[in-house]
């Protein structure tokens, strides 16, 4: 993102790929494909739909919150945020105590539930996983099927994760209370947190066989003394894992994507997986042979089988957690101390039985009573074997030898292993800064190599540290790249909603406006000083302030209109071709610190409020209020003659330029052609403060660069709008008789092919003619539309709301 910002083509934030649908002014040759893509978008930007508005309390979640509560909907759900956040937003109207409220109803609830428990399936899958699912299987034995197996088929609405939690219901099952009908049953969501605490449990009781049975197999550790430790100990492990076995009965399990909970099919589902037979033959009962052969541990080795479920918890345990590279250091250094304590009891067994020939090989007093020094003795030894640190008593025969060659083997392979983890470890948690600093490295080489003076060296690498400071550094997109669209513009949603709550325009607009204009938003970064944009330039974005503080400037510069903060917006007024000066800046925008932006493109802006007239509607208004203020400032000197902050460039006069049209990709290929025609004369030098050489710093560009290069190339050519090869035309009409017959013919040649050049651009200008009608056609239907729309609404009463420029 370091590097996009600064190379001026910084990406979306919202990370949804953006619609690119066709400009207004080609309406007419929208393809099926654009149609069916439109389509698709509506139906995704449906559900961002509930999201944004439970977000901002609009006023269809009022609505459909009396709706909610009247039918007794109860959300219970994460799968669903929009869903569940709809939910929220209609029981309280402020964000922050939503979530809490809604906690607590639901706790409330299921506690009610518990002690007089009523009918309800209550489908959970993330955010109340512990309350897993309740169902009724309403006059159903155990054996029998109800209806439907599926609780999103039977009781859910909308996507499929909420619940109904029905009066009606709720007396048909006091009636069969009354009658004794009832079956109650509970099923764990798979995905909740009551499974994963479950199985954290069986994780531990499947540790304590795992540290204790080689152990005590080892070091003959059970005795009369410690029988009843051991046994309490061993059997309440057991039990838990028979419990885990009652556990699997009632978990639910997906079947094409569907949470699955009726009880039959559960059941069935469990025993016919290999799981069942595993946790069956984990139980096996070989404790009985206890009393024929006696204690000896290692007829529990069984236990160990249930391995599977302990992974399955370290697995889940690094997808969740917050601290990835803690929890890895921790699980590898318990691996390790496995590791050494199984080599260790191994090693103690072999000597033991003998050893290699001589018991006393290692340590004289190896016969020692004390299971705890002898145990630690072994322990010792097999560290030093197995980090390869060596200092181990010298081998005496070949057993030994074999052996402690195999230990040293293992021990590397164990080291490498170990290393390998911890430098990824380590290159993860600095993987970030890593990124940032090659970025940085690879801009400062740049700027060397090009001799980029020291003071704009300087300002680059102070907006780094800017980044840096701000934690801006990741690349945003990338991070998320991976996502579904869907989910990206939920995320986007989240992220920019905070921001977008405090533009003034968004508070009272529908919430599908919003939700639009989030989708396209990108993040922009300017450094104390910057011009955002400079009066008289074309403008192709507006922006809304996300951080910083700018300052709206008269011509001069120093004369400070208006200051412009979090949840400001500006640029609005030549995007919507509003000023006299048509779709030029009225004024210069400059950032006072280091500004945090989002950019919206004038395609982008177009194509939603094209959707939502009403909203087009309110931003005129302001924009209007806002060219009323800005009369008094000498606004008339900027509609005439030339701009003063814009040297070179003239003002068109409330027209709207050619250049600025949407153009199909087409005739955007072929109109820069002709810019790169061989007969057009390089682009005049810019001036060091050229709009464009000033706005540049630290900033994306509209993807239409063409646009922009031919319109500079224009506003530094002169005072009439020429296209450059129509320009040599005429000045090669001009050249002076030509006398010998080689220059004659050169000439020939060089007039036909201007010739040409002038036919196609005749050709694609005739085309952007034509394009230009359509387009003030179709705005003055919508000046039409916003005259009705003004006389119907006091929306102007409304805009005097909009206070974010404070003279
Ligand atoms: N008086 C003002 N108060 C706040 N913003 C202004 C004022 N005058 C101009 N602007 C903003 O500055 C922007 C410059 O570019 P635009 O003309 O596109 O849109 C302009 C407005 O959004």
């Amino acid at each position: 993102m370091v590097g996009e910002r600064l190379s001026g083509s910084s990406t979306r934030l919202n990370v949804t790929s953006p619609v690119q649908c066709a400009h207004p002014t080609s309406g007419s040759h929208k393809t099926s494909t654009e149609s069916v893509h439109r389509v698709l978008k509506s139906v995704s930007r449906q559900s961002l739909l509930d999201l944004v508005g439970c977000k901002f309390g609009m006023s269809k979640s009022r609505q459909s919150h009396s709706s909610y509560h009247q039918e007794g909907y109860f959300s219970t759900s994460r799968d669903s945020i929009s869903t569940s956040n709809f939910n929220r937003a209609a029981n309280v109207s402020s964000a922050a105590s939503e979530l809490d409220l809604s906690r607590k109803a639901r706790r409330k609830d299921l506690r009610g539930r518990l002690k007089l428990p009523t009918s309800v399936t209550l489908a959970s899958s993330g955010e109340a996983p512990l309350l897993g699912a309740w169902r009724n299987t309403p006059g159903s034995t155990a054996g029998t099927n109800p209806p439907s197996s599926n609780h999103l088929n039977s009781t859910s609405s909308c996507n499929g994760t909420e619940s109904r939690y029905g009066s009606r219901r709720a007396e048909s099952y006091s009636s069969r209370l009354r009658s004794g009908s009832s079956n109650w049953s509970f099923v764990f969501d798979p995905a909740g947190r009551l499974c994963y605490y479950w199985s954290m449990v069986v994780s531990l009781a499947f540790l304590y066989n795992f540290w204790v049975i080689i152990y005590r197999f080892a070091f003959r550790e059970i005795d009369a003394n410690t029988l009843l430790v051991w046994f309490c100990l061993d059997y309440f492990a057991d039990f838990l894992y028979l419990v885990d076995i009652v556990f699997h009965f009632r978990t639910g399990y997906l079947e094409d994507g569907v949470l699955q909970t009726d009880s039959t099919k559960l059941r069935n589902h469990y025993m016919n997986s290999t799981t069942f037979y595993i946790d069956c033959l984990c139980l096996l009962p070989l404790d009985f042979l206890y009393l024929s052969v006696g204690f000896n541990s290692i007829l529990r080795s069984f236990r160990l089988v249930k391995i599977y479920r302990f992974w399955a918890f370290m697995d889940r345990t690094e997808r969740h957690t917050n601290y990835p590279n803690l929890f890895r250091s921790s699980s590898l250094i318990h691996y390790l101390l496995v590791i050494f304590h199984w080599n260790g009891c191994v090693f103690h067994i072999i000597l033991k039985n003998d050893g290699f020939g001589s018991k006393n090989w290692v340590y004289s007093d190896s016969e020692s009573t004390d299971n705890v020094k002898a145990y630690l003795q072994s322990y010792y030894w097999c560290t030093l074997a197995l980090t390869t640190i060596g200092d181990l008593p010298r081998p005496r025969n070949k057993s030994e030898y074999v052996f402690v060659i195999f230990q040293l083997l293992f021990g590397l392979l164990l080291f490498a292993t170990v290393m390998g983890h911890v430098a990824n470890i380590v290159t993860s948690v600095s993987a970030a800064r890593k990124e940032f600093q090659a970025k940085l490295d690879g801009v400062k080489t740049y700027m060397r190599m090009r001799r980029v003076p020291n003071h704009l060296q300087v300002k680059v690498i102070k907006w780094f540290d800017y980044l840096w400071l701000t934690q801006k550094c990741s690349d945003e997109e990338k991070a998320v790249s991976c996502l579904p669209d869907k989910l990206k513009a939920e995320i986007a949603i989240n992220v920019h909603l905070d921001t977008l709550k405090r533009v003034e325009i968004f508070q009272n607009t529908e919430a599908g406006f919003l939700c639009e204009l989030v989708l396209r938003l990108r993040p922009v970064l300017f450094s104390p000083g910057d011009y955002i944009c400079r009066k008289g330039e074309v403008g192709k974005e507006m922006y809304i302030v996300n951080r910083g503080r700018l300052q709206v400037v008269a011509d001069n510069g120093k004369t400070v209109l208006a200051t412009l903060k979090a949840g400001s917006y500006f640029g609005e007024i030549s995007i919507l071709n509003m000023g006299t000066a048509g779709n030029r800046r009225t004024a210069s925008v400059r950032s006072v610190g280091y500004s945090d932006l989002f950019v919206l493109s004038k395609k982008d802006m177009w194509d939603v409020l094209k959707e939502y007239p009403a909203a087009r509607v309110r931003l005129e208004a302001i924009a209007v209020k806002r060219l009323e203020k800005y009369k008094r400032a000498p606004l008339e000197k900027a509609a005439m003659g030339r701009s003063q902050s814009t040297p070179g460039l003239v003002e068109s006069r409330g027209k709207i330029a050619l250049e600025d049209m949407w153009l199909p990709a087409t005739l955007v290929g072929l109109t820069s052609a002709f810019t790169r025609s061989p007969m057009s004369t390089p682009p005049p030098r810019q001036t060091p403060d050229s709009p464009t050489g000033s706005t540049s710093s630290g900033r994306s560009h509209h993807p239409s660069s063409h646009a922009s290069h031919t319109s500079h190339a224009r506003s530094q050519g002169g005072t009439t709008w020429k296209c450059d090869s129509m320009t040599h035309l005429v000045s090669g009409i001009a050249t002076p008789l030509l006398d010998s017959r080689e220059a004659l013919e050169s000439e020939i040649k060089r007039l036909q092919e201007r010739l040409n050049t002038v036919e196609t651009e005749n050709a694609a200008m005739s085309v952007k003619l034509n394009q230009h009608q359509w387009e003030l056609e179709n705005r003055l239907t919508e000046i039409e539309m916003q005259i009705c729309g003004s006389r119907s609404t006091s929306s102007l009463e409304d805009n005097e709301r909009n206070r974010e420029s404070f003279i």
